[in-house]
């Protein structure tokens, strides 16, 4: 079983998905940390990424869960997986992905960009996120998450979402 959390810019996705796998000592990937530099400067310049932009960097995260999946490692992602095709691609990678979308009002997510620092984002790209996103469909294994909760109140549902899945969690009981 695997993990993406997914949402725009600034939903939280890195910080709740990073502390909930530690929490459950499952491998954990940064989705930014794929992104060829030509996409990173790009984005640094205030320039939305295209599905041809992203085509690259979605099969590499889909190999990365690929990868565990030989390993019948389950797995945790941090990635914006804007789109219904975007999320088709990540989950060529194996049987089971699963998606908790982050969502929150623009205000909020605007907010928690304009104090965030030391990222390459620029807040201005907020809309083009929320332009882009297609939030969950029938037919897709997931659930939605509102932001406005605290940081650790969030990291306790994917907590929750995650151990509640036979098989997501290593096996400890010996
Ligand atoms: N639930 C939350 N409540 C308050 N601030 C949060 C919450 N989740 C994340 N943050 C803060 O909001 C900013 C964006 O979070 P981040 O994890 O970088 O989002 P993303 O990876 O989706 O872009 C960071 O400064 C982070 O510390
Ligand atoms: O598909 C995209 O347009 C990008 O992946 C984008 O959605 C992602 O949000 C950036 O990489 C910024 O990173 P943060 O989401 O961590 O701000």
């Amino acid at each position: 079983m695997h993990f993406v959390v997914m949402g725009v810019s600034g939903s939280g996705k890195s910080t709740v998905a990073r502390q909930a796998a530690e929490r459950l000592g499952l491998p954990f990937s940064e989705a930014d940390g794929f992104h060829p530099a030509e996409n990173i400067a790009k984005m640094s310049a205030g320039v939305p990424l295209t599905d041809e932009d992203r085509r690259p960097w979605l099969a590499a995260l889909a190999d990365w869960i690929a990868e565990h999946e030989r390993r019948a490692e389950p797995t945790v992602m941090a990635c914006s997986a804007l789109r219904r095709r975007y999320r088709d691609v990540l989950r060529t990678g194996a049987p089971d992905v699963r998606f908790i979308h982050l969502h929150g009002s623009r205000e909020v997510l605007a907010r928690r960009l304009a104090d965030r620092s030391g990222h390459f984002m620029p807040p201005a790209l907020l809309d083009s996120q929320l332009a882009t996103l297609e939030p969950l469909e029938g037919g897709e294994d997931g659930v939605t998450l509102d932001i406005s909760s605290a940081a650790e109140v969030l990291v306790e549902r994917v907590v929750g979402i995650i151990g509640a899945r036979p098989g997501s969690v290593p096996d400890s009981s010996g």
